[in-house]
């Protein structure tokens, strides 16, 4: 399974530019996508599922281009998760999802075993009969996952589907998306670095509808290499200061006090070490350094 978005760029009516000349080539296996709000992930997934047709550009599924009559086969091939999805609140979960897999023409007893499989791989053999209406937002984010991959599409596109759930169930998630992406391609969207830095060897990182980066994840976090400094302070107060005189991206609380992350690429003048990178750290200085190159750039255009 090969999926190629080439020179793509989506404008809508209101002329916002979600998606700017894009390209991409997505390979096997779990595939991140990250960036934040408003960055253009959703619509380029929507363009991924041929439900939005982008104002330019080409985009290939296994060959066959988008738009050229053949959308329909290019469906049967992939399972969506979108970031809201509804489904008949009236049904049980087990009915519900009979029903979709119907819909999608699978046969009746292959999807009577795939939804057993696949409620006891998310941990909700046992809220089957409920109503969906009845369900938490993190179940019903779980059944939303099942009707995606009922069909056991060869490339599947989840939209942030962890959220709203617990720790424990996150996991979980992440590890049936890893599985799942054997001999698939799961392209996995979110604003959750953890997420990403748990299921994926690369990803792509965008922001205001173009690609910061795309590759993998060891090299994004070999570009924050020797710029991450960790320091140990007392209280919120003194952490408050550091702020104020550097750039810092994260505080924890600890034992002693708090440490405070910040980005700075020559030591600060302060007691501080050097921890090991997070794809978190990674990520910020990304962001960091491009927001800092766009206010320059802005500067000098203005002078
Ligand atoms: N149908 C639409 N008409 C006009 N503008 C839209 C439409 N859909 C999205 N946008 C705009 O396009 C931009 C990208 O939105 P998009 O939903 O793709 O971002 P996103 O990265 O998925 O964000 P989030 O992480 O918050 O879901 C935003 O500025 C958004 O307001």
């Amino acid at each position: 399974m090969s999926v190629n978005i080439k020179n793509v760029t989506v404008t809508f009516k209101n002329q916002v530019r979600a998606v700017d000349h894009v390209n991409l080539e997505i390979p096997h296996g779990v595939y991140g996508l990250l960036g934040e709000n408003g960055a253009g992930k959703t619509t380029l997934m929507r363009v991924l599922t041929t439900v939005l047709t982008p104002s330019d550009g080409e985009v290939y599924l296994d060959g066959i281009r988008y738009g050229t009559g053949k959308d329909e086969v290019i469906r049967q091939k992939i399972g969506y998760l979108p970031q809201e999805l509804n489904l008949y609140p009236g049904l049980p979960v087990q009915d519900c999802l009979e029903y979709l897999g119907e819909l999608s023409g699978i046969p009746k007893e292959e999807c009577k075993k795939r939804i057993r499989y696949y409620l006891e791989k998310t941990g909700l053999t046992n809220h089957r009969k409920k109503k969906m209406r009845q369900l938490s937002g993190g179940m019903k984010r779980r059944v939303g996952l099942i009707q995606a991959l009922l069909n056991e599409p060869e490339f599947l596109i989840v939209d942030e589907p962890t959220t709203g759930l617990d720790p424990e169930e996150r996991v979980r998630i992440r590890n049936l998306l890893v599985d799942f992406s054997e001999g698939r391609t799961v392209l996995f969207s979110t604003h959750v670095v953890e997420d990403i830095a748990a299921t994926c060897s690369k990803l792509a990182v965008m922001r205001k509808g173009s690609f910061l980066y795309t590759g993998t994840v060891q090299a994004l976090l070999s570009r924050a290499k020797g710029k991450i400094w960790t320091a140990n302070v007392a209280d919120d107060t003194e952490a408050k200061r550091l702020e104020k005189q550097y750039r810092t991206t994260s505080k924890q609380y600890t034992e002693e006090g708090m440490t405070v992350k910040i980005i700075s690429d020559v030591k600060p003048d302060i007691d501080c070490t050097q921890p090991k990178i997070t794809l978190e750290d990674a990520y910020l200085y990304l962001m960091m350094e491009k927001k800092k190159q766009s206010a320059l750039k802005n500067k000098n255009f203005s002078q």
